[in-house]
């Protein structure tokens, strides 16, 4: 098997450290984009600049079929003794062909999910000078900033985030950051994080059983149960005097197990499906649900890690509240026997989570794919994985999801 040495790939572009290990970062407030759209600013300064073939309208579809729409999918009857296995199947296939989808009827309460939403407002609202006292230490993510703000030179996207452990308590207990303002702030969301983690294992129950296998099979993969948890990311994308020479969020996959959004109402969100980006309608009371590089690699590319993106706007901003299902730190990551045969052997070689997740926080969002680092090379014979042409290796190539 090809040894992954990071120090020989993309993540060499961040300052040399031990691999696994957290960089420092320092926060400059006066660049958070929040703060450049209160002063009044009328044109995008040079950082946050796409180039011309990048941009919103260089890159979008315009005439996409009305029917061609990530799949919303009731989870009312998920439990019902004769429709239960209908919702299972729509839940499975919509990760087998798009990696998206959105539920509705999850019973998750509203209440909590204003509520939610609310304490992103109400954080945001802060004057700077207290959103600063929560600022990022370290490319962890945790606290207020933005992702990749270890990195000089590179593309900055259109948004600021507020980073935090929102589940379980032992994550919540551990975390370097304690947002005690608003006041309400804690006791929210972490009743919100505490049910995002019961709806993310519900999914990844409805996963195993759509792939033949017991409930707990995926879960079961991902370590000791009490030990995996959620990271939330609260994203505020300002109000943009010319959002198409910006990115909200720049392509990307997630380096989660699941990750589960909340939106506010206002559409932004695309994902890339047969090589056009699809927009997801923004459906205040439902969760956008999709497949992150782990559970691409556990189930061996049966249900697929998809590239999206945010694009920004001109409105009056957008809220969303990004939940991400962690595995425990030390898990060994790598495609299970169940999904494995002769056939269709392993794709991924093992990784420690705690190793895979650090290094993806410190490259660049961009047009390589992270979790490319860690396929086997294809071999000549019964190899399953679909090589793309020369050139194109490591790059985001449509085509291998669509398939
Ligand atoms: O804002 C959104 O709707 C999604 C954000 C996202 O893709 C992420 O946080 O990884
Ligand atoms: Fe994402």
């Amino acid at each position: 098997m090809r040894k992954v040495d990071m120090t020989e790939t993309s993540a060499s572009r961040a300052p040399v450290t031990r691999k696994g290990s957290e960089l420092p970062v320092s926060v400059d407030t006066t660049k958070m984009v929040q703060f450049l759209v209160e002063k009044g600013l009328t044109e995008v300064p040079p950082e946050f600049l796409l180039p011309k073939n990048l941009r919103p309208s260089s890159t979008r579809m315009k005439n996409i079929p009305r029917t061609f729409q990530i799949p919303v999918i009731d989870m009312a009857k998920l439990n019902h003794p004769d429709f239960g296995e209908n919702v299972v199947r729509e839940i499975g296939r919509a990760c087998e062909e798009w990696g998206f989808f959105q539920v509705i009827n999850h019973g998750f309460s509203a209440e909590l999910m204003q509520g939610a939403m609310q304490m992103c407002g109400e954080f945001f609202a802060l004057p700077m000078e207290e959103k600063k006292l929560y600022s990022m230490k370290t490319s962890s993510g945790i606290g207020y900033g933005r992702r990749m703000a270890v990195k000089e030179g590179v593309r900055v996207d259109w948004v600021d985030r507020l980073g935090f452990w929102s589940a379980s308590e032992e994550h919540r207990k551990r975390q370097p950051l304690d947002v005690i303002c608003p006041a309400a702030f804690n006791a929210t969301m972490s009743q919100y994080g505490d049910e995002i983690l019961k709806l993310a294992h519900v999914i990844l129950s409805a996963l195993s059983r759509h792939a033949g296998l017991d409930g707990n099979y995926l879960l079961d993969r991902l370590g000791e149960t009490n030990t995996a948890g959620v990271r939330t990311g609260m994203n505020y994308y300002p109000p943009c005097p010319q959002p198409d020479l910006v990115m909200g969020i720049g392509q990307h996959a997630d380096g989660s197990v699941l990750t589960i959004v909340q939106q506010d109402g206002t559409p932004g969100l695309e994902v890339l499906k047969d090589g056009l980006w699809v927009p997801i309608p923004a459906i205040p009371e439902a969760f956008v649900i999709n497949v992150g590089d782990q559970i691409q690699m556990i189930s061996n590319e049966r249900y697929k890690s998809v590239v999206h993106r945010v694009v920004a706007g001109n409105g009056s901003g957008r809220k969303s509240i990004s939940n991400f299902f962690l595995p425990n730190w030390e898990t060994v990551v790598s495609p299970a026997p169940r999904f494995c045969t002769r056939s269709n052997p392993a794709r991924y070689q093992p990784v420690k989570f705690s190793e895979y997740i650090t290094e993806f926080m410190k490259v660049p969002l961009g047009e390589e794919r992270f979790v490319d680092l860690f396929k086997v090379p294809a071999r000549n014979e019964g190899n399953q994985y679909l090589i793309s042409a020369e050139g194109t290796k490591g790059k985001i190539c449509p085509q291998r999801f669509s398939d």
